[in-house]
């Protein structure tokens, strides 16, 4: 018999990726992916023209019955009156809306009312950041957007004309409340100066629509509630995600709202929420660190595992891409402890990687403090490809990390939801995922004391 497939899609910062898989057992069948421009603003036609390439590098929807997309969380998608886009989009890594999201925190009353109001404190990812320094800034732009809408939404309608979304994508808006489970439109006002049309939040298992060729379309969801969906996260599970961002997270029954801004609180996409602390810098840190040394990714690796733990007391602040958790949106990286002995390609790799998780393993102290278990660390996203990473990462975390079979977990998450809304059952479908492999190392608590006494110390981006 020919099994039914649904495709999904992970629209994330780098590139567009498709699986298609099996609907019934998870069995990816074909699957492709294309690269998207770099930088921190972006033309909305370039994902739609890599979804298109990802999906012909995919072997195409023949044959598929549903479709989902998941995306970059918060980017700004603004449209006028005809549903053209006004300007480029604005990333959630694009730090320009510091000022907007000082601005904005002081008028509320506060990082505790944004974190009451919407269960985040802001910081400058947040699309009502984006929104406030639009209207401050390109004020003719900002009067001409009659919608807005993020990147998943963008490629939603596109494929079925319907202006919709999720609970996870629209809760790292700033102007969606996951507790009350409903849009805030004062707090979009207060940073347009007004209204303008936003997209109807779905449930879990809704439909969007259908593409002009009939294939089904699910409400879709932001990059990290797809993963979550993707590994069928249970309590107790905590993935940390290496991707273009560093992302910690857990499914929680209940909403969180963390007034120190460290952990967003979002929703899941499956009617639960999503805890999350976000790093602006992850795997490019270890992309940096190959381009300095002139090797690849296995070289990185095996130098950074010739190196002592601790790389001898060289540590690397990671705040190349500035940083949002802790929310220093102007800061730079830095090298401490450089002597001549650690002088070497080893120690700086070592140090590269060290400070990229030493910069997650503060994030799931946050989560922790917000009550959430640790029982199993899961390691995803480009850089859990990396052997040292997978080999250093419990040593710096302090607890053994599982390393699930190397997949795109987003756009299998998207998957899921498209087998789901096409199933029509209460719950999400269970795709066994076996071979997960487990890293156990003894835990160096030094390296994270060391990074402590160093991660302050570092300069602000020169003025441009
Ligand atoms: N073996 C590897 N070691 C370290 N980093 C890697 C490896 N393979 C890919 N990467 C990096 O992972 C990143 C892409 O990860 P991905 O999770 O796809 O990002 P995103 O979803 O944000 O676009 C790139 O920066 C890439 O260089
Ligand atoms: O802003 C966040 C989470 O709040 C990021 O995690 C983005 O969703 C981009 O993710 P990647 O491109 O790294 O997957």
């Amino acid at each position: 018999m020919t099994p039914t497939l649904v495709a999904g899609v992970d629209s994330s910062t780098q590139s567009c990726k498709v699986v298609v898989a099996d609907a019934a057992t998870g069995r990816i069948v074909r699957s492709g992916q294309a690269p998207h421009p770099d930088g921190t603003e972006a033309d909305p036609a370039a994902w739609q023209e890599a979804l298109h390439l990802a999906l012909v590098r995919a072997g195409g929807l023949d044959g598929v019955a549903a479709i989902g997309v998941a995306g970059q969380q918060h980017g700004m998608v603004c449209l006028d009156e005809a549903g053209r886009v006004v300007r480029p989009a604005l990333l959630w890594n694009d730090t320009r809306s510091a000022d907007a999201a000082r601005e904005l925190t002081a008028e509320l009353g506060g990082p505790d009312a944004w974190a009451k109001a919407t269960g985040s404190a802001l910081v400058p990812s947040f699309t009502v950041t984006k929104l406030r320094w639009l209207a401050r800034h390109e004020p003719e732009a900002a009067a001409r957007t009659a919608a807005i809408c993020l990147p998943h939404d963008h490629l939603t309608r596109l494929l079925t004309g319907e202006l919709v979304t999720d609970r996870g994508d629209a809760s790292g808006t700033g102007y969606w409340s996951p507790a009350e489970n409903a849009y805030r439109p004062d707090l979009l006002r207060l940073a347009l100066g007004h209204e303008p049309q936003v997209p109807r939040v779905l449930g879990p298992s809704e439909l969007a629509g259908h593409t002009a060729e009939g294939v089904a379309v699910s409400a879709g969801t932001g990059d990290n509630m797809a993963a979550a969906l993707g590994l069928g996260l249970a309590e107790g599970d905590v993935v940390v995600s290496l991707g273009t961002s560093g992302t910690v997270f857990a499914v929680s029954a209940a909403p969180t709202a963390d007034p120190t801004g460290a952990v967003a609180g979002f929703a899941d996409a499956t009617g639960r929420f999503l805890p999350l602390v976000c790093t602006l810098n992850a795997a490019r840190i270890l992309d940096a660190a190959a381009r300095m040394l002139g090797v690849d990714h296995a070289e990185l690796s095996r130098l950074a595992l010739s190196a002592p733990p601790g790389a001898d007391g060289l540590v690397l602040v990671p705040y190349l891409e500035g940083e949002r958790t802790p929310n220093r949106p102007d800061a730079t990286g830095a090298l401490h402890g450089l002597r001549l002995s650690t002088s070497t390609p080893a120690h700086l790799a070592r140090a590269a990687v060290e400070g990229m998780l030493c910069g997650l393993a503060d994030g799931l102290d946050a989560l922790i403090a917000q009550g959430v278990r640790a029982e199993r660390v899961l390691l995803i996203g480009g850089a859990a490809r990396s052997e040292a990473v997978r080999r250093i990462a419990p040593r710096v975390l302090g607890r053994p990390v599982v390393v699930p079979p190397t997949g795109e977990y987003v756009a299998e998450g998207a998957a899921v939801q498209a087998a789901w809304a096409l199933s029509g059952a209460q719950e999400p479908p269970r795709w066994d995922r076996p071979d997960i492999i487990a890293y156990e190392a003894e835990p160096v608590p030094a390296i994270r004391e060391r990074y402590a006494e160093a991660r302050d110390h570092v300069l602000t981006r020169p003025a441009e």
